[in-house]
């Protein structure tokens, strides 16, 4: 018989990247039957990691973390890419598809600081780090006398810096923190209702090249319906929006009992404020649920809130 030929794996270099890559490599092998050599992982630095000293809102062009990863899979050196779901843009590049997201990890966001146990308790004036506009604007909008400042570059990069005191809190996604074992640094985990998650936060997305039957079947098994519907919802929703992503935006999708609940929100970056929109339906609608709530929106927000 004749040996199956690999799957390549491919992933961007970062800790967290890699701890995604091994849960799709493991669960891969569990699935297929394949042992874990012949689904070789493929790391590699993408742009965004290489800018560190600018929010990336500033360095401009959609897909600084996924442009090597797509290359590679336009190229045939690797046959799928691993991604955070958040990191992905809404439109990818013809020829390359998701074949789907593993069950979601938690959506949401967490405080980070020595200073206090909760974000009401902060002293007035601290300084918060986030590179994340939205978490930036939320920050904002909970405790306005705080002042936000620019943390880029890896968990582990971020942690440093916060202990370094340089900046008196961070906010990090949990999903995150489990993945790579530091959930416990953690100070207080945040409640959507004021922190509504990024688009696509907790999901780990699967890329492949489109009609790419052999990789799309091994894959089918390990990818989860509910995040599915949930995440087209999101991402439809930050298509009708996103004309740049120097916006603020929150979107959140969960599927229950057969029906799909979206919410979303724009804000001011200083927080001061914010459009809400709420939808539920038919999961097999998720799609149209979500372009609808961002038509909604963006029809009640004041002209130069959000570009495009
Ligand atoms: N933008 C970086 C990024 N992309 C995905 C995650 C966390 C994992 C996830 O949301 O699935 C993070 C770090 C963070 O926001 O704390």
């Amino acid at each position: 018989m004749s040996e199956p030929s690999p799957l390549v794996i491919g992933t961007r270099a970062s800790p967290l990247a890699l701890a995604q890559a091994r849960e799709v490599q493991a669960r891969l092998a569990a699935e297929s039957g394949l042992p874990e050599d012949a689904l070789p992982l493929t790391p590699m630095t993408s742009t965004g990691d290489r800018i560190q000293n600018r929010a990336l809102s500033e360095a401009g062009g959609k897909g600084l973390f996924t442009k090597e990863l797509d290359e590679a899979l336009l190229a045939g050196t690797i046959d799928l890419a691993v991604h955070s779901a958040k990191d992905l843009p809404t439109e990818l590049p013809p020829g390359l598809a998701i074949a789907g997201y593993l069950p979601r990890e938690d959506v949401r966001d967490v405080l980070l600081t020595p200073l206090a146990a909760d974000l009401d308790g902060l002293p007035p004036g601290t300084v918060v780090g986030s590179a994340s506009l939205r978490r930036q604007a939320m920050v904002l909008r909970a405790r306005p006398d705080c002042r936000v400042t620019l943390l880029r570059g890896n968990v582990g990069t971020r942690l440093r810096r916060l202990e370094s005191g340089e900046m008196g809190a961070t906010l990090l996604a949990l999903a995150g923190l489990k993945r790579l074992g530091l959930a416990h640094l953690a100070t207080t985990i945040l409640p959507t209702d004021s922190f509504l998650p990024a688009v696509g936060q907790g999901a780990i997305a699967i890329t492949i090249r489109t009609g790419d039957e052999r990789v799309a079947r091994a894959l089918a098994p390990l990818c989860d319906a509910a995040t599915g519907f949930a995440l087209a919802a999101e991402r439809a929703f930050l298509a009708v929006l996103d004309g740049s992503c120097r916006t603020p935006i929150g979107g959140h999708a969960t599927v229950e009992k057969g029906s799909l609940a979206f919410r979303g929100i724009v804000l001011t970056p200083d927080g001061k404020r914010a459009e809400t929109v709420e939808r539920a339906g038919d999961p097999a609608d998720a799609e149209a649920i979500g372009r609808e709530a961002g038509r909604d929106l963006r029809a009640r927000l004041p002209a130069g809130w959000v570009a495009g």
